[in-house]
């Protein structure tokens, strides 16, 4: 198969959809794999090391998406790339559909087979290719909020731990799937005083077994939620209904019921957020207030730390890319249920439930476009 890796253009996004090793694996297994130049350069990847891995580098991003048949990259695509996009090209990324209703509309337009990486999931329900990327931007979470506790950046002026004699400072998760887990272990390594809410019981007596001390858990609804936010000074916003638009679990009318300088960190931005009020950010203007409580909402968090990410991206995407490129995406997502969840959008047609919910759309069964696809094939 031919394979396209462009240069991510959203700002501030360093990562890069494959690392060399990545793509020596696709060369060697009798793969064309076409790198666009200088794509790799924000995770310390040069065209000298992707063509040491067997690729051929092109100077465009036009001229990648002109010549593959599958693209693999980071980013759900941004404006000026939706025109890039072929009829039938098979495009291998995050794409978060449901908080965005002119990319969907786009990947509609352009006919392209959209393979989200968010939403393929195995049938234990875990989502392999969200999974390190949540475990990066969970733990960034904890980071970031600390940052932006600080004083100088209009925090509450409270240090995560405390010192002897003084409180450490208390941190609520919404959420304590992977993004939470992550977020309340560093949180509580920093010696903060962690609750972690959730409405799955199960999972929340595995985290009460596996969590140090300093991290409590509790079932979260909308009275203990409002209760929560008067007392914490880091609230990280970390649910997921996978495909789906996030709930709004902090409102507007809540905030004034904060204190001030708390920090709000809703890591499920890219779901739409958490948190009514909510916009994404970007790494060059993360955050901003609102009666004094301050927002963190980047919708690529793990884009700052890219050495970090685009390793761990590719150590989990590699074995689909390999399925997708040795067997053609209706022989792969025949054979492998996890990469069939993943198809959200196909030659125009929404198969995916959450993403058909999110703006009304019709839902056709992924069942029955790949019968008709196994058919014409
Ligand atoms: N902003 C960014 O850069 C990134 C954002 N994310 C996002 O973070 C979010 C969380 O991802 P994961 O932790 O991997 O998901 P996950 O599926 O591992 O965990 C989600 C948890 O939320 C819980 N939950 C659902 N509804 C709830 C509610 N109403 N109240 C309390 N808990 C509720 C679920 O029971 C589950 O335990 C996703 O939207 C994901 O896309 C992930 C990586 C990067
Ligand atoms: C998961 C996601 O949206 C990201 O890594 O940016
Ligand atoms: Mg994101």
């Amino acid at each position: 198969m031919i394979i396209g890796i462009p240069k991510e253009i959203k700002p501030a996004e360093n990562r890069v959809g494959m690392t060399p090793s990545g793509v020596l694996e696709l060369t060697k297994a009798g793969h064309t794999v076409y790198v666009q130049s200088g794509a790799g350069v924000g995770t310390d990847f040069f065209d000298e090391d992707y063509i040491g891995a067997g690729a051929q580098i092109l100077p465009t991003i036009e001229d990648v998406y002109a010549t593959a048949e599958m693209i693999i990259k980071v980013k759900e695509p941004i404006e000026p790339e939706y025109k890039l996009i072929k009829e039938n090209q098979l495009l291998f990324t995050y794409f978060h559909f449901a908080s965005c209703e002119a990319l969907t509309n786009a990947m509609i337009e352009q006919k392209a087979i959209c393979l989200s990486y968010e939403t393929v999931e195995t049938p234990d329900r875990r989502l392999p290719l969200l999974i390190p990327m949540s475990e990066v931007a969970g733990r960034m979470a904890t980071q970031e909020g600390a940052k932006y506790l600080e004083r100088t950046y209009r925090g509450r002026g409270i240090l995560m731990g405390g010192v002897p004699g003084v409180p450490p400072a208390r941190v609520l998760v919404i959420g304590g799937g992977v993004v939470g887990t992550q977020a309340a272990k560093i949180a509580a390594g920093m010696g903060a005083d962690v609750t972690i809410m959730d409405l799955n019981l199960e999972r929340l007596r595995y985290l009460d077994d596996t969590m140090p001390a300093n991290v409590h858990t509790q079932v979260g609804n909308e009275m203990r939620i409002r209760e929560a936010i008067q007392e914490n000074d880091l609230i990280i916003g970390a649910v997921l209904i996978p495909g789906a638009k996030a709930p709004k679990l902090i409102t507007r009318d809540m905030l004034p019921t904060m204190r001030q300088g708390t920090v709000l960190v809703d890591v499920a931005i890219d779901q739409g957020g958490c948190f009514e009020t909510s916009k994404p950010t970007t790494h060059d203007d993360p955050t901003y207030i609102i009666d004094d409580v301050i927002h963190y909402t980047v919708a690529n968090m793990p884009g700052a730390v890219p050495f970090t990410s685009t390793l761990a991206l590719t150590n989990a995407t590699l074995p689909y890319a390999m399925q997708l490129a040795n067997k053609g995406w209706v022989k792969a997502c025949n054979e492998n249920s996890a990469l069939k969840l993943g198809l959200n959008i196909v030659k125009g047609e929404v198969v995916y439930r959450g993403v058909s919910e999110a703006f009304d759309l019709p839902y056709v069964p992924v069942e029955a476009v790949l019968q008709k696809e196994a058919v014409e094939i």
